[in-house]
């Protein structure tokens, strides 16, 4: 899979997030700070955001600090369903539930064993086919429209 990512530093799990998601056979296209590039959060998380959308990425995992800035900046982005994850099982719930299609991660709460688990969950998850589960995922486009 083709993974935008961006994180505003290098603080906490950020320097083994190219390796983490290289290791499990996904391409990474880097923003921010693991790129060396721009690295205010609201921008280069966005950034990573509408690679997803414009079809330049298939998902994307979008880090800061607390992991709150990441998100809100991603979910500025329609078509963008960015959920901010703290384990494995709310991992794996977004990318059920929510058809969750960008990772958002705090740098601060998120340790290397942690990020495995919750990688492993995410990119073993796929979106319920559930009726009322689909449903909540078109009303969340049409509130963009
Ligand atoms: O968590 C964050 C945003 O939600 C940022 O990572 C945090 O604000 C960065 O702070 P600084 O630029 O002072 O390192």
């Amino acid at each position: 899979m083709r993974i935008s990512l961006a994180s505003d530093s290098l603080d906490g799990v950020a320097p083994v997030l190219i390796s983490e998601l290289e290791g499990r056979g996904h391409t990474v296209i880097a923003h921010g700070a693991v790129s060396g590039g721009r690295a205010d959060w609201a921008w280069c998380c966005a950034r990573a955001a509408r690679d997803v959308v414009e079809g330049v990425a298939d998902q994307a995992v979008v880090c800061c600090w607390t992991g709150t800035g990441a998100s809100i900046a991603a979910n500025k982005v329609p078509g963008v369903r960015a959920a901010l994850c703290v384990d494995a099982a709310t991992a794996a719930g977004a990318r059920k539930w929510n058809d969750a299609n960008v990772l958002a991660l705090s740098l601060r709460l998120t340790s290397v064993p942690l990020l495995g688990e919750i990688l492993d969950a995410w990119f073993d998850g796929s979106p319920s086919t559930d009726d009322e589960d689909m449903a909540n995922i078109a009303y969340l486009s049409e509130m963009e429209n």
